[in-house]
C-alpha cells in the first residue's frame, strides 16, 4: 500500500469550537441561497423541541443555555473563516462579502435553565432575518441536546439516591469517560445543574466556579510497601480531607480494618476521618457492612462514597439491597448520559414561520408534523401548587381557560378538557433582543436550586423513573386549528 502524505499546506486557522464555522455545510450553502433569492432578510421563527424525554423518562431538564447564549453573541465570521470558506469553491464573492458584515441580531426566548421541560413544546425560539436563524441550528442544537440529556441524567440519579436517604450527594467522576475534553466540561456544568454536589474535573470546576471533590485511586495504595503506610501518608498530608478507598486487596479484611486504624489514629491528633470510599463487589451489602463497622468503632460521621459504573438503576439496587452510601461518584453513564433511551436527546429545530406566515414540515409520522406559527407555552400548577399541564397557543393567546378543549400535538384525534383551579404562568423569557443578551448569566447554584424545586412540582407519577405517566402537552383548539388549516392547505397545493 502506498502510504498517504498529508498536504503540504497549512492547517487553515480555524477559530476554537463554537464560532460560525461550528455549523453544518447545509447551512451555510442555504444561506447563500436565501442571500441569493432576497429571503435573507425575511423575518423568520424557528422552534426548538424534542419529541421523546431522554431515558424513556417523563421529563427532563432544561440546561445548556448559557453556553448556548455565550455562543451566539457576539458571533461573526472572521477573515480567516471567510478565507476558508472562499477556498471550498462553493460560495460566491458577493455572499462571502455580505457575510462579514453578518452579524446574529435575532430575538430569542427560552425557558430559564434548570426548568423542567416536556416533549413537544417549544423550549427556544429564535427570530429574526432567516439566514441567521438558519446558521444557528447546528451549534444551538449540539448544546441543548447534550447538557438537557446530561443534567436530566445527573436528576434522575439524585432522585434514586435520595430515595435511599434524603441527605445523599451525587458527584461527577467522568472527565476519563466522556466524550472529549468539550464533553467532559459541559457534563460536569450540567451535571451540577441538575444536582451532582461537586465535579472531580479541575478544569470545569475552575471555569464555572463548581465545588471540586475527590478521594485517591488505587495507584497511591500501590505505591507503598502496604495499605496501612498509604493509607497514613494519605491522611497526614491531609487530615482533615482524607477518603479513604479500601477495595485495592479487600475491602473487609483489609481495607476497612486498615481505614479504622487510621481513623482512630487522626482522631487522637484532633482530626477526623472524612470517608471511605467502595469501589467494586456488591455496594449494597459491603457499604451496610462498613457502616455498621464504623458506627459500632464510634465513627458514625465517616461519610460512605460509592464509585463503579454507577447509573440511577445501580444506585436503585443499591438502596433496594439496604445499602448506606451517602455520596455516589457517577462517572460513565453520567457524562455520556448512558443506559436505555439516552445516548443522545433527539432535539429538532423548526422553521416554524416566515414573512409572517406559519410554515410547517408535513410528514407520514403525526409525531414528526411540526407545530406551526408564532406561540407561547402557558404552564399550568394545581391547587397544590404542582404541575398540571402545559398548554402551547399562537403567541396573541391569553391563557387557556378552563372547560376549554385542547389537543394532544402527537394525536389530535385525543383531546381533553382543560380542569378547573389551575393558575398559569408564561415560563419563557425573551434572553436575547437584538443579539443583545437581556439579562446577566445566571450563578449555577441558583440553577441547581430551581432544577430541585422544579422537580418537587412535578407529578410523582411524573418523576417516576420507570414507566412514568406521561405529563400532559396540549395544544390550544386555536393553535390545532391553524395546523389544520395549514396542512390542508398543503394537501391541495401539492396535491396529496
Ligand atoms: N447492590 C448492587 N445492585 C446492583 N448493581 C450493583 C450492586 N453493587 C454493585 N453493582 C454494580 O455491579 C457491577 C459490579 O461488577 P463486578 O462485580 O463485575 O465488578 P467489580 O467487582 O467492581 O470489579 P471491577 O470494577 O474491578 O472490574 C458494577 O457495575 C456495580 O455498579
Ligand atoms: O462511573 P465510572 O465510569 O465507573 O467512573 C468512576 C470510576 O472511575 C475510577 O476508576 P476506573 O474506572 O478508571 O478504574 P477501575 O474500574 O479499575 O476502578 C473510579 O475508581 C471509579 O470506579
Ligand atoms: O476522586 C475520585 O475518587 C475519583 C475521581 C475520578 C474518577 N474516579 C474516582
Amino acid at each position: 500500500m502506498t502510504p498517504t502524505t498529508p498536504p503540504d499546506v497549512a492547517p487553515p486557522d480555524v477559530a476554537p469550537p463554537g464560532g460560525t464555522l461550528f455549523t453544518d455545510l447545509y447551512q451555510l450553502t442555504m444561506m447563500q441561497g436565501y442571500f441569493v433569492s432576497g429571503l435573507h432578510t425575511q423575518d423568520a421563527t424557528f422552534d426548538l423541541s424534542f419529541r421523546r424525554a431522554p431515558y424513556r423518562g417523563g421529563y427532563a431538564v432544561w440546561a445548556g443555555l448559557e453556553p448556548a447564549l455565550e455562543y451566539l453573541s457576539g458571533l461573526q465570521f472572521r477573515e480567516t473563516d471567510l478565507a476558508y470558506l472562499g477556498g471550498l469553491g462553493v460560495f460566491r464573492p458577493d455572499f462571502l462579502a455580505a457575510l462579514r458584515d453578518w452579524r446574529f441580531t435575532a430575538r430569542v426566548t427560552a425557558f430559564p435553565e434548570g426548568r423542567a421541560v416536556f416533549p413537544h413544546e417549544p423550549l427556544l425560539t429564535v427570530s429574526g432575518p432567516l439566514w441567521e436563524a438558519q446558521l444557528v441550528e447546528t451549534a444551538l442544537l449540539n448544546i441543548l441536546n447534550f447538557q438537557t440529556l446530561i443534567a436530566t441524567k445527573a436528576a434522575r440519579c439524585l432522585r434514586a439516591a435520595q430515595a435511599g436517604a434524603p441527605g445523599s450527594e451525587i458527584v461527577e467522576f467522568g472527565a476519563r469517560r466522556a466524550q472529549g475534553p468539550d464533553g467532559a466540561l459541559g457534563a460536569a456544568r450540567a451535571a451540577v445543574i441538575g444536582g451532582a454536589t461537586g465535579t472531580s474535573n479541575v478544569e470545569a470546576a475552575a471555569r464555572y466556579g463548581l465545588r471540586v471533590t475527590g478521594t485517591h485511586a488505587h495507584a497511591w495504595v500501590e505505591s507503598f510497601p502496604d495499605e496501612l503506610s498509604a493509607f497514613r501518608a494519605y491522611a497526614a498530608l491531609y487530615p482533615d480531607a482524607t477518603t479513604l478507598l479500601l477495595d485495592t486487596f479487600d475491602t473487609l479484611r483489609s481495607g476497612l480494618p486498615n481505614a479504622l486504624t487510621v481513623a482512630r489514629e487522626l482522631r487522637s491528633a484532633g482530626h477526623e476521618l472524612r470517608g471511605v470510599r467502595l469501589d467494586s463487589g456488591d455496594l449494597a451489602y459491603l457499604s451496610a457492612r462498613v457502616r455498621e463497622t464504623l458506627d459500632g468503632a464510634g465513627f458514625p460521621d465517616v461519610r460512605i462514597v460509592a464509585s463503579n459504573d454507577l447509573s440511577e438503576d445501580v444506585i436503585e439496587s443499591v438502596i433496594r439491597g439496604g445499602g448506606r452510601v451517602d455520596v455516589y461518584g457517577i462517572g460513565t453513564q453520567l457524562v455520556t448520559g448512558g443506559g436505555d433511551g439516552g445516548g443522545a436527546l433527539g432535539g429538532v429545530y423548526k422553521l416554524v414561520a416566515l414573512g409572517g406566515q406559519d410554515r410547517m414540515k408535513l410528514t407520514g409520522d403525526p409525531a414528526k408534523t411540526s407545530v406551526p406559527g408564532r406561540k407561547r407555552v402557558w404552564r399550568a400548577r394545581d391547587g397544590t401548587g404542582r404541575y398540571a399541564l402545559d398548554v402551547v397557543t399562537g403567541d396573541d393567546e391569553a391563557a387557556p381557560r378552563s372547560g376549554e378543549r385542547v389537543s394532544d400535538p402527537g394525536n389530535p384525534l385525543r383531546s381533553r378538557r382543560v380542569p378547573d383551579g389551575l393558575t398559569w404562568e408564561d415560563p419563557r423569557v425573551v434572553v436575547m433582543d437584538a443579539g443583545r443578551r437581556t439579562r446577566p448569566p445566571e450563578p449555577l447554584p441558583d440553577l441547581q436550586a430551581r432544577t430541585q424545586a422544579e422537580l418537587r412540582r412535578l407529578p410523582d407519577g411524573t418523576r417516576r423513573l420507570l414507566n412514568p405517566h406521561a405529563y400532559h402537552v396540549s395544544l390550544s383548539a386555536a393553535l390545532q386549528g391553524r395546523r389544520d388549516a395549514l396542512i390542508a392547505a398543503l394537501r391541495d397545493r401539492h396535491g396529496l
